[in-house]
């Protein structure tokens, strides 16, 4: 059968060449897919090409598109197109291969091979020392090195200089020096890669067995039908939707008995694979309508992001057995369906709440004191007694009281949720714990046949808990993403005390940045320099073996004299960027709170007539407009050009939640946050980072300095 795949630089081209050409390639594209034998394609074979498999077809006068036609077997595959000139230059002296000790496709380009091979006979004569010394030619093969770039490999001294050369090594070959480079044994490193083939069978004619390859996949798309054509081309730039990593790959189909856990740095895909997990799964276990998958997240901006995601990689049928929401809306959802009502926390009528029960306070703790009891200890255990009050240990809680005083402290607490009560106002923990009694109560069965979960790290053990009783134990139950250096609220989970069971199962991460360039990804990373992380289950992660695989500029961290002197800055640097092409929605000015953006920032925009959207909780952001956002609105976004501003002192961490506290414990706690919300703020840009500050630098700004 005729086998037509596409490579991923070639939407890259068609990207590149003028709006009003496209169409035309588009139009060849498809007649192309559909049959790449027929007699209206005219495959012309040009003189002086390196390899022998290179065809080049007319697109209307001026374009070219490039496509390779080995002998052995039906394959066509399209990887370039450009104005005739360029084009055969681009081809000029490429070369398609079959590794011969892997099995991917690989493209190599000879003139930079032989260009290295000249210079290094003068390069060698330095005897110092080399970074793959100690790795023999065969280790090298192995991760998928084509002898042919020995040369290159065996003169690297440094990590930098591997990245110059990135864009001449297959991706696996660059990932696995890397992987070498940072340390990791050759085992290791070939587990990374996730190699099991035998290079006795590899046949480097078989091009249509080639195409299976996970690396092959990395590059060349297979296309079975017009709509899955149509889906690429719509979107070019979002390769995220065909090109998987074969990590991402082998976590999207696997088979796993009971639940999963899939950690990952920021911009490490781990949406992105859990949405095609989400696919995968509900191909393979829903056969009727009625039958779901159900994807939570732990805020409603983020499950209108994964809700639009998903449509444009789940198509017909399939996309309506995914349900996608947060634990919170479901949860409120049963509780309403047994026709229980109630009205939700928020800041007036919480705070109300507190206000009144403080009254009945007698031992002079401050209200931050009881807030803080009553989320870390009663909330925690879900304690409804004083009899459970007085016993719990307080692990967590840096000031001592003794047992006369907690039965003081439970009369504060104790009216607070009796004010709650009364008012018909539930916590949002409440929610779903009484979604739980209701499901035991009345032995509900759902048709979900497996949850994924995303920012599983902001989710409470509550959450896990009911997401346990939805779902019971059985294969690919639970597929949970997350990563603790993003933990922004206040929730930690021991998954295995909610009944989740993932040890004895590797350990599986994802640890290619796709999102930022590797400068913005170090500078985000020493922000959280010596704090320890968890895995989710009781144990520590570590950010080793990250990369990013895009480099760019230095991230600019300014600070200014007076709030007039960073506003100025700020205006020149979105100016700039807006000279530069950049689409208004792609920058992002991110502030602590809410209300900084709304009294500083928006006059600024306005009286510079710049439009602006803010992103808002429950819809998504579309139209012209710089986009105005909290950290907290920003997680799990991105932007090409961030700008994180006043970032002061008194702002980041704010004054007023460093003074809400006197205990120890929770101030540490506090600081930690604060640091893991500048980390996911950073994190969220793509291209450019601009962190600003003025009158006095936050301290976590200082300390970072003497860090980097
Ligand atoms: N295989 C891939 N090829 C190309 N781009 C990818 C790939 N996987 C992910 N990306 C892109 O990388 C970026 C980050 O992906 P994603 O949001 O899934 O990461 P994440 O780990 O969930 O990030 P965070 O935890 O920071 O929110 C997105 O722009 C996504 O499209």
């Amino acid at each position: 059968m005729t086998q037509v795949a596409i490579h991923k630089d070639f939407l890259k081209a068609i990207y590149n060449i003028p709006r009003s050409q496209q169409k035309k390639v588009m139009e060849f594209t498809e007649k192309f897919r559909r049959d790449p034998t027929q007699a209206s394609i005219n495959y012309e074979p040009i003189h002086d090409m390196k390899d022998s498999k290179v065809r080049t077809v007319r697109i209307g006068l001026d374009y070219r598109a490039i496509i390779i036609h080995p002998q052995k077997g039906d394959v066509y595959l399209l990887v370039w197109v450009d104005h005739h000139d360029e084009a055969m230059r681009w081809a000029k002296n490429k070369v398609f291969e079959i590794n011969e000790n892997t099995g991917a496709i690989q493209v190599l380009d000879i003139e930079y091979i032989n260009e290295r091979k000249v210079k290094d006979v003068g390069e060698n004569q330095d005897n110092g020392y080399y970074l793959f010394d100690k790795y023999s030619d065969k280790q090298l093969k192995k991760i998928g090195v084509p002898a042919l770039l020995f040369p290159s490999i065996r003169n690297l001294k440094t990590e930098h200089e591997i990245d110059e050369i990135s864009k001449h090594l297959p991706e696996e070959a660059y990932e696995g020096l890397l992987s070498l480079a940072a340390g990791f044994s050759f085992d290791q490193t070939m587990q990374e890669l996730e190699y099991a083939f035998d290079s006795h069978l590899i046949d480097t004619d078989d091009f249509e067995k080639a195409l299976e390859h996970p690396d092959t996949k990395r590059r060349f798309a297979t296309l079975s039908s017009t709509e899955e054509l149509m889906d690429i081309l719509d979107a070019p730039l979002e390769k995220w939707r065909v090109f998987l990593h074969p990590s991402q790959k082998k976590l999207v189909t696997g088979e796993y008995k009971g639940s999963t856990r899939v950690l990952g740095g920021a911009g490490t895909g781990k949406t992105v694979v859990a949405m095609h997990r989400a696919k995968f799964l509900a191909e393979k276990m829903c056969n009727n309508s009625s039958d779901k998958i159900l994807f939570l997240t732990f805020t409603s901006n983020l499950a209108k992001v994964i809700d639009n995601h998903l449509d444009s990689i789940v198509k017909g049928e399939t996309r309506n057995n995914i349900e996608v929401t947060t634990v919170h809306s479901w949860s409120k959802r049963l509780l309403n369906r047994y026709r229980i009502y109630f009205n939700t926390v928020n800041e007036d009528n919480i705070e109300m709440a507190w206000r009144e029960a403080y009254t009945s306070e007698e031992l002079g703790f401050d209200l931050s004191f009881y807030k803080e009891e009553w989320e870390e200890v009663v909330q925690q255990h879900g304690i409804n007694n004083v009899n459970d009050y007085l016993r719990i240990p307080r692990v967590g809680r840096g000031t001592r009281v003794s047992r006369l005083q907690r039965s003081q402290i439970w009369k504060v607490l104790e009216h607070y949720r009796n004010y709650l009560d009364q008012h018909q106002i539930k916590e949002w923990i409440d929610v779903v714990r009484d979604a739980r009694k209701v499901i035991e109560q009345t032995n509900s069965i759902f048709p979900y046949k497996a949850i994924i979960v995303d920012e599983a790290q902001d989710l409470h053990q509550e959450d896990y808990k009911l997401m346990r009783m939805i779902v019971p134990e059985g294969d690919n139950d639970l597929f949970i993403v997350g990563d603790a250096h993003q933990r922004i609220y206040k929730n930690k989970v021991v998954l295995s005390h909610c009944g989740i069971n993932i040890r004895g199962i590797r350990s599986k991460k994802l640890r290619i940045n796709y999102r930022t360039t590797e400068e913005i990804r170090r500078w985000a990373v020493s922000i959280l320099n010596g704090e320890e992380f968890d895995d989710l289950d009781g144990e520590l992660d570590n950010q080793n073996g990250y990369k990013s695989l895009l480099y760019g500029s230095v991230p600019e961290v300014r600070h200014f004299n007076s709030k007039e002197e960073e506003l100025n800055f700020i205006n020149d640097f979105i100016n700039t960027a807006i000279l530069e092409g950049v689409e208004l929605s792609n920058i992002c000015i991110v502030t602590r709170s809410k209300k900084l953006l709304q009294q500083v920032y928006e006059p600024m925009l306005k009286n510079d007539n710049i439009p602006f959207i803010y992103l808002n909780p429950n819809e998504n952001a579309y139209g012209e407009g710089i986009r105005l956002g909290t950290i907290h609105r920003v997680k799990g976004l991105e932007f090409s050009h961030l700008i994180i501003s006043s970032v002061n002192d008194g702002i980041v961490p704010p004054i007023s939640i460093l003074k809400r506290t006197n205990d120890e414990i929770s101030k540490n706690n506090t600081l930690l946050r604060e640091k893991s919300l500048l980390y996911v703020a950073a994190t969220r840009a793509r291209d450019y980072l601009l962190v600003t500050s003025y009158n006095k630098q936050s301290e976590l700004l200082v300390n970072l300095k003497k860090i980097i």
